[in-house]
């Protein structure tokens, strides 16, 4: 078989996902914690190679809208990985930030978990949403959702069968990020340097780069992402794609197309629960930003 093929995310098993147009059922997320279920219905369960260490990537984030970036971020992870690791990509999964981060621009928390199970669903064959971190009753500090994954995927599960499903084994997981999420390590009291210590040394960080950001410097200059070096894949964007929520944020207030920025199913969406069009966030603010310069 080829190596490209031994990825049962790459082989097709996964390869299922209907068109965008195509009506199917989508799997919803619990809306309230009593009825909060981890989602499984695309996690691989059983290794394709034994020789492969088993990978789970979480992307935690706003995803107000999620767009065609953030479902490309798994993408470009999934290539990087089988080019440059021995890991086996056994399920991806967004984890929406809750209404408690107080972002400006952040839509209610229901409709962001909606727009990313929409654009799964209707997009891909091997991405899913976990709603969790938004059922919480504060703001969950993103070292605790990784361990909320770890929880779930190897106390609860107990890990992935291997080829014979014998026995099973204990699946890494990695957070996704893009080169902004990282840089915003190194600003004073945003992030704890037990936390950064936590989910680089226990985990690891997928990075993507961003347009006019210097990655691999700035991971030099931080002692902490320094230490914790081997554990961290720095994605190059081969294409590149800057789509930026804020942005379409504003497009949808001024009336502008979002068209081939975000699924379809999503635009419908934000159309139908008339989302953004009200908001006050400054346009000035947002042309202002750094990656706007
Ligand atoms: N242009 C980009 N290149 C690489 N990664 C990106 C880019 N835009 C966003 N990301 C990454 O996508 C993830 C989710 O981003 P998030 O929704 O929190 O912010 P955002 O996409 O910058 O949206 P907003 O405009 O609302 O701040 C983060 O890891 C972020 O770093
Ligand atoms: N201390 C922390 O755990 C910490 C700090 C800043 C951002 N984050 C996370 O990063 C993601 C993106 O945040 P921003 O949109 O502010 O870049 C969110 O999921 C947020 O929870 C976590």
């Amino acid at each position: 078989m080829d190596k490209a093929d031994s990825n049962g995310i790459e082989s097709g098993v996964f390869n299922t996902a209907d068109l965008e147009e195509v009506p199917h059922g989508v799997q919803r997320q619990a809306t309230v914690l009593e009825d909060y279920q981890f989602p499984t219905h695309r996690l691989q369960d059983k290794m394709v190679d034994d020789s492969k260490v088993p990978l789970v990537i979480v992307a935690c984030g706003s995803f107000s809208p999620i767009t065609y970036l953030h479902l490309r971020m798994f993408e470009m992870a999934l290539d990087s990985i089988r080019e440059d690791t021995n890991y086996e990509v056994i399920g991806g999964y967004y984890s929406p930030v809750s209404d408690f981060y107080k972002k400006k621009g952040l839509a209610n928390s229901i409709h962001r978990v909606r727009m990313c199970e929409l654009a799964c669903e209707r997009t891909s064959g091997w991405l899913m949403v976990d709603s969790w971190e938004t059922l919480q009753p504060t703001y969950t500090r993103t070292a605790l959702v990784l361990d909320h994954f770890n929880q779930e995927l190897n106390q609860n599960r107990g890990g992935i069968f291997n080829t014979t499903s014998k026995s099973k084994r204990k699946i890494e997981i990695m957070l996704l990020a893009g080169g902004d999420l990282i840089e915003s390590m190194g600003e004073p009291d945003v992030w704890a340097d037990d936390d950064l210590h936590h989910i680089l040394g226990k985990y690891g960080c997928l990075i993507v780069e961003r347009t006019g950001s210097d990655v691999r410097s700035f991971l030099l200059s931080h002692d902490i992402m320094y230490e914790h070096r081997r554990n961290i894949l720095v994605i190059k964007q081969l294409i590149y794609n800057d789509i930026s929520s804020t942005k379409v944020r504003l497009f949808l207030r001024r009336n502008m197309s979002v068209r081939y920025l975000l699924p379809n199913s999503v635009i419908r969406y934000i159309k139908e629960n008339d989302l953004y069009v009200h908001e006050t966030e400054p346009v000035k603010q947002v042309l202002d930003r750094k990656e706007y310069r």
